[in-house]
């Protein structure tokens, strides 16, 4: 059978968790940057030997705590995740060996064979996010994807989602009237149903 892929999306509340990401370079850059785009008040701390200015920049309007230090291994501690992104493939690794000893999940940049998951590409629009990932075979594919999106899908998506949210309130009745009422009133929207799911 062809590969396909498997991974598994999920979103996360990442203002609930710690995160941490090790180098402040252009890739340690690009992570915070697409993280604090979807999610303005992640909790994250960036630690690093140096950082770029716009990543000074970036830290201040969210409040993101940057540290100026080479990794050690106790800035893993109180962590849900670590993203390694520095441009020293073995600390990478290694930084990978310590969040394993502690359960953390990982996402080690330049080694997709060390990542726990993946950050993909991120279309939000109001309430509504669609997350990208080419299985890790083209993240340039992911990003394009991600611009496709954003022009095609409507701006006025949110309201749907808010008038439907409001109405859902009203709806009486069982779990399966609930749901036949909103499939009913939103069939309209898919021209072709093969099956309901
Ligand atoms: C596996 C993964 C792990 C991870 O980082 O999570 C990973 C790994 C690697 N990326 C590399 C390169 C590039 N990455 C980008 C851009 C993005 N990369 C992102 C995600 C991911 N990148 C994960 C897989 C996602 C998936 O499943 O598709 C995005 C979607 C999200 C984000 O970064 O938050 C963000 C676009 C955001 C947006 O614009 O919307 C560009 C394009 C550009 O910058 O213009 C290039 C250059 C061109 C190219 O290579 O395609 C290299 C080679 C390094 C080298 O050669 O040295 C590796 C390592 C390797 O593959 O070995
Ligand atoms: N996943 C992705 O989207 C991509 C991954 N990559 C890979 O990511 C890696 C990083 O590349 P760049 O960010 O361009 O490098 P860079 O040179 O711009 O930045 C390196 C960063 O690592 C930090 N660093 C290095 N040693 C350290 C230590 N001992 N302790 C703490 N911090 C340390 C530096 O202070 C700096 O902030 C490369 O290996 C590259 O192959 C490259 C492009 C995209």
């Amino acid at each position: 059978m062809k590969e396909r892929n498997e991974l598994y999306p999920v979103f996360l509340k990442v203002s609930k968790l710690n995160i941490l990401v090790v180098g402040g370079g252009n890739v340690g850059h690009e992570k915070l940057h697409f993280l604090l785009k979807s999610s303005p008040n992640a909790n994250v701390e960036v630690v690093a030997k140096w950082f770029l200015p716009e990543t000074e920049e970036l830290a201040l309007k969210h409040g993101v705590k940057l540290t100026k230090s080479r990794y050690k291994r106790k800035f893993l501690k109180k962590r849900h995740v670590v993203i390694a992104a520095t441009n020293d493939a073995k600390l990478n690794k290694r930084v990978h060996r310590h969040a394993k000893k502690r359960y953390l999940l990982a996402n080690i940049a330049d080694t997709p064979e060390l990542c726990d998951f993946y950050m993909g590409g991120i279309v939000n629009k109001g309430h509504v996010k669609i997350a990208i990932s080419t299985n890790g075979k083209s993240p340039t594919t992911a990003k394009r994807l991600r611009q496709f999106f954003e022009e095609v899908i409507p701006e006025n998506v949110n309201e749907m989602v808010e008038n439907l949210n409001e109405y859902r309130k009203t709806i009486k009745g069982d779990f399966e009237a609930k749901v036949n009422q909103l499939n009913s009133l939103t069939e309209s929207l898919i021209e072709k149903k093969e099956k309901d799911d």
